[in-house]
């Protein structure tokens, strides 16, 4: 059987500079994965690693310049997808939800264009009022009208969440959602990330540079240094025992051990409401 998601020896090339003068840099190189029904894998690396590269190109937002990505078994990217299809399917979220957002669209706009574009009927404005709900904005009737620019990092990141939600996609990539956010509030989106992909049946590509979080939402990681993987395999396992001096290095640089002591202080604090399923 095909797994989900198959990212097959995919490398990126940036160029830059003149014709005469060409430049070339390989941020993401010849990487392979894949990813099953309902798995969380984490991407961790520091910046400049090439996570994004990575995931722009999983979503095929950018193309690869080798290597193949396939959904069960058919190639993202290929002529015969098209760019529509593919977002059904692949849907990402993006590290700053004030970029990401035009302050000037409403919430319903925002969440609901996405519905019809992808063919929705019905009753749209219900559908986003559920989807609002689905991600904690609640009461939804008192923020399906607001502007983006009204809402907190938090509640924009939940509004994006709804909105890829809304098309009811296989996978969805996470690009250091949490990063621009307080601790507390980073906690709650991933506690919400982790209930949306139990109810939704979603694998989830967890992209982060702090292993603590990708301990926290992980099944399984992949280390990313210089374009490259450099150790994969069960989260549990490469924290109990790193084989590579990179994954030592940023094990070392986490906080504490693990990171975890200072989520749960977070989420103890009266700014927080996070609670740790998997902390028991
Ligand atoms: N469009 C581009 N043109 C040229 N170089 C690029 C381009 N996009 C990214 N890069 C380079 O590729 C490398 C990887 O960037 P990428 O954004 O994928 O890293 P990252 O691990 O996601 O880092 P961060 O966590 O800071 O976002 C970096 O050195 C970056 O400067």
């Amino acid at each position: 059987m095909n797994p989900l998601l198959q990212v097959d020896s995919v490398s990126k090339v940036f160029e830059s500079g003149s014709f005469l003068r060409k430049k070339r840099f390989t941020a993401v190189n010849d990487v392979s994965f894949t990813l099953s029904k309902g798995e969380v894998l984490a991407i961790v690396g520091e910046s400049g690693s090439g996570k994004s590269t990575l995931a722009r190109m999983i979503v095929n937002l950018i193309p690869a310049t080798k290597g193949r990505i396939l959904l069960e078994g058919s190639e993202v990217g290929s002529k015969s997808r098209s760019r529509k299809s593919v977002a059904r399917e692949l849907q990402m979220i993006f590290q700053d939800p004030f970029e990401t957002m035009n302050p000037n669209h409403r919430v319903h706009d925002v969440v609901g264009r996405p519905l019809r574009l992808h063919g929705a009927t019905g009753d749209i404005r219900e559908q986003v009022l559920a989807l609002l709900r689905k991600v904690g904005l609640t009461p939804a009737e008192d923020y399906i009208d607001k502007y983006a620019s009204q809402l907190s990092g938090g509640q924009k990141q939940r509004v994006m969440i709804a909105r890829a939600l809304g098309i009811n996609p296989r996978v969805l990539v996470a690009d250091e959602p949490t990063s621009m956010l307080d601790v507390s509030i980073g906690i709650d989106i991933m506690n919400l990330m982790l209930d949306l992909k139990q109810d939704y049946d979603l694998a989830l590509i967890w992209i982060t540079h702090n292993l603590g979080s990708a301990r926290y939402m992980s099944d399984r990681m992949l280390i990313m240094n210089g374009g490259r993987i450099v150790e994969s395999g069960d989260t549990e396992a490469i924290i109990a025992a790193p084989r590579h001096a990179y994954t030592r290095t940023l094990l070392e640089a986490s906080p504490d051990p693990w990171r975890r002591q200072e989520l749960g202080d977070a989420a103890r604090s009266p700014a927080g409401t996070a609670e740790f399923p998997r902390e028991e």
